[in-house]
């Protein structure tokens, strides 16, 4: 029997996919260039409708057509050698999906070789992890819409599903899959990051691992309910079987990333948004990578994990309401990201349909983005949620806390680099005049760059009565 379905890359996320599809009963084959991941697939799919191919050409051999083939291989080169080795064995009307976590400008340039071929692309995110692809991923689908229809069945059966409704929906014309998923990721960065933080102040006041399991419990019962909260709960709890100590503890604090993180700072940056507290995710993650420097640096000064004996108790829940208040922001940051790369590159992306998307099924699920979409909803021309009726007060309220989170761990000598820049951006954002002014000046003295007034229009430059001090 033909197959529906064809799968090129069965490692993690791939091989997971495939049982995923076959579950839901749609006939799947799947090539790997690895003989030993085709065999674990083939295991693992036992009495299911999953098959394996040892070549592209016999993938291309099993599939019903128009044939529906998706990788999920390493981003990058590989996904051009891939696509070019499959694209003379394909025909008109046939469907190529990307699922790995490509560059978006890459998907774009892909997009556009692919537009005389006739064969649709779509460049597609997926999120979730090995439990993700495996029971129920979320996904970001971009491309042209009619591409998205001509899948859309089996992407809706095997998507996690949130309220009822499958976290998969296309999100937008060309690479708009792409370029959500990649600020799904800068979030989850900067979430990741904030998380860490708590964790480092709490520990230094004297928290255990198993009262950090806990408290994670606790706190993913309320406003923090998300997974990333969840599985830090379940981290806490693991022993490793060598040594039966807490595995946490015996975890190198060197943080590696893929890039992700840093393609959102870069486009970020590209785009005129500010986007401080993924910059710093992906910054501190080089820094912790620095351990040997910091072990030397470490031994020169003594101002760190100082224990400033705040009361435990009171501490937690301004961690709480802290991480509250960063989560929020963190969210609206790549929110505002995605309002202007789309207006910039005209992927008609809705942050609702987004939002909706992220609710199940991905790694920053979290139960803040159903009062996102209320606020979204409510407010359809809201650039930032500080700006809207719905996060206002609250945000107002936890503001509080995060200072006391911040005084506590400066006192403490814990660096919250995080944390301390989503204050720092709420801070500059929601001030009328900012010190900005004297920047102007400086540009306009130093290199007549001109400077705009507060009580005229128009672009003005002094000759400042200035003489460096060499030229006197
Ligand atoms: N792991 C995760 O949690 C997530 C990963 N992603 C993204 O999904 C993509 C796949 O990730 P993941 O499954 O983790 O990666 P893995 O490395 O686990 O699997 C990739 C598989 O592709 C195979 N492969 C490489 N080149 C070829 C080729 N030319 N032809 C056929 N097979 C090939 C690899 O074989 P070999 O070992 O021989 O190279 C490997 O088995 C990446 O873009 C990743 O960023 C997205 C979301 C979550
Ligand atoms: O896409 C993902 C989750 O959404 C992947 O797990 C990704 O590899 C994580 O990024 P990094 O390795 O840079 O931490």
């Amino acid at each position: 029997m033909a197959a529906r379905f064809g799968m090129i890359g069965l490692g993690t996320m791939g091989r997971n996919l495939v049982l995923n599809i076959a579950d839901h009963g749609f006939e799947v084959c799947g090539y790997d260039r690895d003989e030993h991941q085709r065999k674990i697939t083939e295991a693992a799919g036992k009495g299911k409708p999953v098959s394996t191919a040892a070549s592209s050409a016999e993938l291309v051999a099993k599939l019903e057509t128009p044939r529906i083939i998706m990788l999920l291989v390493p981003a990058g080169k590989i996904v051009d050698a891939v696509i070019g080795e499959l694209v003379p064995q394909l025909q008109k009307g046939d469907i190529l999906i990307d699922g790995g976590n490509s560059h978006f400008i890459d998907t774009e340039r892909r997009y556009q070789e692919l537009q005389n071929s006739g064969i649709h692309f779509i460049g597609m995110g997926v999120s979730g992890g090995e439990d993700g692809a495996r029971f129920g991923p979320s996904m970001m689908p971009g491309g042209n819409k009619e591409s998205y229809e001509l899948v859309k069945d089996i992407l809706e059966a095997i998507a996690a599903r949130a309220e009822g409704e499958p976290c998969v929906a296309y999100m937008g014309h060309t690479a708009a899959g792409h370029y959500v998923k990649m600020v799904h990721n800068g979030i989850e960065y900067a979430v990741m990051q904030m998380i860490s933080e708590v964790y480092g102040l709490l520990k230094n006041e004297g928290m255990t691992n198993a009262q950090f399991a806990h408290l994670f419990e606790e706190w993913n019962q309320g406003e923090l309910q998300s997974f990333l909260i969840e599985i830090t709960a379940a981290i806490f709890k693991e022993k490793d079987p060598e040594t039966g100590k807490d595995l946490i503890d015996l975890i190198l604090d060197k943080a590696k990333q893929k890039g992700t993180g840093l393609w959102t700072s870069e486009s970020s940056l590209e785009l005129n948004v500010p986007l401080p507290t993924i910059d710093i995710a992906v910054s501190m993650r080089y820094l912790s990578a620095l351990k040997d420097e910091r072990t030397a640096f470490s031994k020169l000064y003594d101002h760190q994990n100082q224990k400033t004996g705040t009361n435990l108790e009171a501490l937690k829940d301004i961690c709480r309401d802290a991480l509250h208040f960063s989560f929020m922001l963190a969210y609206a940051q790549g929110l505002e990201l995605l309002q202007v790369a789309s207006a910039n590159y005209n992927y008609e992306i809705d942050i609702k349909t987004v939002v909706k998307v992220w609710r199940g099924g991905c790694i920053i699920r979290s139960v803040l983005l159903k009062d996102l979409f209320n606020a979204y909803e409510k407010e359809p021309a809201l650039t930032n949620i500080i700006g809207s009726t719905q996060f206002s007060g609250v945000l107002k309220e936890k503001r509080k806390a995060i200072v006391q989170f911040l005084k506590t761990a400066m006192d403490a000598g814990v660096a919250a680099s995080s944390i301390s820049s989503i204050l720092n951006y709420f801070d500059a954002y929601t001030t009328e005049r900012l010190p900005a002014n004297l920047i102007q000046a400086q540009r306009d003295l130093f290199g007549a760059h001109t400077y705009e007034r507060i009580d005229k229009p128009g672009s003005f430059h002094t000759d400042w009565p200035y003489t460096p001090a060499e030229a006197k």
